[in-house]
C-alpha cells in the first residue's frame, strides 16, 4: 500500500473532486449557445469537455456547434467568453453540489493541522464565490484559479508555487483530483497524488494516469492519511 506518512499539506482540485459543478457549467454553456443562436449541447457532453478551464470548455462547445451546423459559425472565442462568463456567474451554484463526505473530511483534515489548498483550472473570480457558497472557503490557506499563474494544470506550475510558498519537498505535498490534469501535474514534480474515480476525466479511467492511489469515494482519503504516522501525530497535538 502507498505510504502517505510524509504528507504535510494537501492540494485539492475543485470541479469533479469537491463539487459536482457540471449541471451549472452545462446550463451556462447551453445559455451561451442559445444566445448566439447556435446548436446546443447536452450535459453529458459538457461533462467530457470540462477540465482545462472555461476557455477550452467554450472552444470545445463551439467546435461541436460547428460540426453540427456543418459550416463555419463565424464567431470568435474572445467575443463568446464574456457571454459565457455572464451566464456562469448567474448559474454558479444553482444546481451544483458538494460530493458526499467532502465537508466532514476537509474539516477533519483542517482540524488535524494540514494546510489545505485549492488548485483549480476554473477562473479565480468564480472559485472564491463557489467555495463561499458551500461554506468551505475558510478551510483553505491558498486558492489558485486557472488564471492565477502563467500556466494551469497539467502544467506543474501551481504545485511548484505551493511547494515554494509553503517550503515543502514534493513528497510532502498530496494532490487530490479526478482528472488526468491533476495527476500529470503532480507526477511532473514528484508530488504524491490520489485519483478519484467519480469525477470528470474525459470518460477515461483515472487509474491510467498512474496516481499514487485511486479512491472511489472522498472519505477514503481520510482512511489513507489516518493510517499514516503523521496524521496520528498531528491529531495528538490538537
Ligand atoms: O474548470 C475546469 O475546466 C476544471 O476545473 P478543475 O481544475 O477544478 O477540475
Amino acid at each position: 500500500m502507498a505510504d502517505f506518512s510524509s504528507i504535510k499539506a494537501i492540494a485539492f482540485d475543485l470541479d469533479g473532486t469537491l463539487i459536482d459543478s457540471v449541471p451549472d457549467l452545462a446550463a451556462a454553456t447551453q445559455a451561451t449557445l442559445a444566445e448566439l443562436a447556435l446548436p446546443s449541447c447536452t450535459e453529458q457532453q459538457v461533462r467530457n469537455w470540462v477540465g482545462n478551464g472555461a476557455q477550452v470548455l467554450m472552444q470545445r462547445a463551439l467546435l461541436n456547434a460547428e460540426q453540427q451546423k456543418g459550416c463555419d459559425i463565424g464567431v470568435q472565442l474572445e467575443n463568446v467568453m464574456p457571454i459565457f462568463m455572464k451566464h456562469y456567474e448567474l448559474h454558479l451554484q444553482k444546481h451544483s453540489k458538494l460530493y458526499a463526505g467532502v465537508l466532514t473530511v476537509l474539516s477533519k483534515l483542517n482540524a488535524a493541522g494540514y494546510p489545505l489548498a485549492i488548485v483549480t483550472n476554473k477562473p479565480y473570480r468564480f472559485t472564491i464565490p463557489l467555495l463561499e457558497a458551500f461554506g468551505i472557503a475558510d478551510l483553505f490557506g491558498l486558492v489558485l484559479g486557472g488564471d492565477s499563474l502563467d500556466k494551469m494544470k497539467p502544467d506543474p506550475l501551481p504545485l511548484t508555487h505551493i511547494l515554494d510558498k509553503w517550503q515543502l519537498e514534493p513528497q510532502q505535498l498530496l494532490m487530490v483530483g479526478d482528472s488526468k490534469n491533476d495527476i500529470l501535474a503532480a507526477k511532473a514534480v514528484g508530488v504524491t497524488s490520489i485519483g478519484l474515480t467519480y469525477g470528470y476525466n474525459y470518460g477515461e479511467d483515472i487509474g491510467l494516469s498512474g496516481p499514487t492511489a485511486v479512491c472511489e469515494q472522498f472519505n477514503e482519503i481520510l482512511a489513507l492519511l489516518t493510517n499514516s504516522a503523521e496524521f496520528t501525530a498531528k491529531s495528538m497535538e490538537q
